[in-house]
């Protein structure tokens, strides 16, 4: 019942999405990446407090970023600069090659934004909400109908368009706000927090239609304390602590820029107190957790490295029952920045 109800929202989106794609006539993504977001030396204070240091990023077409920190590490300050809402101390931010500051009407074209507090009108019906934004985009009049219907069936507000939306509940409310991000098909979106009084059906075809929309070549910038839940859309991870950037990676491998580093896990078939300090003795490893049979473990080394640590483990007498790769997930890639920077006290600042 649930995977045809599930089926039946990824036709929907599927379809609704085709649709969304030949009105803009936005193209699949294809050929070197080029670069959607540019941001050099950002600072920017609020009155009395300093919420985004030195930022410097950059952020591919067609990718899907995570933005992950704990509260207050300065995301929606970031996501408001990007979209030109806020005017920083220093530093520059460019989108599609054009100055976000400099150029701000045209940037809002390309641009989707759903805010962390957003506003709907609350006479107005969920048609009259999306025909405003779609005007307001610069969608002309003649492709307004379509756009709407298409944004109503890709949220699963079709049989809503004409209640208003004082009486919607919190998670259609939310569905209405998204949609008026999305309704001229920008080729970036920024999302502070959408899937927040979503309920899980509504999550999944979320993650549904950001997945399709990235495949089309979207840009996504998503924010989210659900990590699990960015997890499975998102390209890139992108961690901010305290103001400043903690890591910006891709999420499809384990390894940064400067060296292959993969996480391991090795299984023992019968426990060994002394696995953790063989372990430990190693010089291009981490442990992250063990105990007597099993243990996690980070690991920088090409895959000679890792066949010749996994003899010496051997030769040390351990008896391995499972040695493997372990795919790491968005939430312990966060966790190991976060520890990282506690243990060291540092910060790369900027990312590419
Ligand atoms: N209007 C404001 N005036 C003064 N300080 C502010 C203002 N808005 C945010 N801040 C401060 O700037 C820092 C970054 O805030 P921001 O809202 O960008 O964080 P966030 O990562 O989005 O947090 P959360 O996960 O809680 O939404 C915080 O220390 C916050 O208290």
């Amino acid at each position: 019942m649930i995977h045809a109800v599930a089926g039946r929202n990824l036709v929907r989106i599927t379809l609704s999405v085709a649709l969304l794609l030949a009105t803009y006539r936005l193209r699949p993504f294809t050929g070197r990446p080029t670069l959607m977001i540019k941001i050099s030396g950002l600072t920017f204070d609020y009155p009395g407090h300093r919420a985004l240091h030195q930022v410097s990023l950059q952020v591919e077409a067609g990718s899907v970023t995570a933005l992950v920190g704990s509260n207050g590490a300065g995301k929606t300050t970031l996501m408001r600069c990007i979209a030109g809402l806020e005017t920083p101390l220093a530093g520059s931010i460019s989108v599609a090659g054009m100055d976000v500051l400099e150029r701000p009407r045209e940037v809002h074209r390309i641009m989707g934004y759903l805010s962390d507090f957003y506003g709907l009108y609350q006479s107005l019906t969920v048609a009259q909400c999306f025909e405003y934004a779609a005007a307001a985009q610069g969608l002309p009049a003649p492709a307004i109908p379509q756009a709407i219907q298409i944004t109503a069936q890709q949220l699963g507000l079709s049989e809503r368009l004409q209640q208003t939306c004082d009486k919607l509940s919190r998670g259609l409310r939310q569905r209405v706000a998204i949609g008026q991000a999305i309704i001229h098909g920008p080729k970036i979106l920024l999302l502070d927090e959408p899937a927040s009084g979503l309920d899980p059906e509504a999550r999944a075809s979320l993650a549904g239609l950001f997945r399709l929309l990235q495949a089309q070549g979207m840009t996504l910038l998503v924010s989210s304390h659900i990590l699990a839940e960015l997890d499975e859309y998102s390209t890139h991870m992108l961690a901010l602590r305290d103001g400043k950037v903690l890591e910006y990676r891709a999420l499809d491998h384990g390894s940064t820029a400067l060296a292959p580093r993969k996480s391991l896990r090795i299984v023992l078939a019968q426990a060994n107190p002394g696995l953790h300090a063989q372990l430990a003795a190693e010089p291009a490893l981490q442990v992250s957790a063990s105990d007597e049979r099993s243990a996690d473990f980070m690991f920088s080394g090409d895959e000679h490295a890792q066949a010749a640590l996994l003899a010496r483990l051997i030769a040390a007498g351990l008896q391995i029952s499972s040695f493997a790769d372990q795919k790491e997930n968005l939430q312990q890639s966060y966790l190991r920045s976060v520890a990282s920077y506690e243990q060291n006290g540092q910060h790369s600042g900027s990312a590419t």
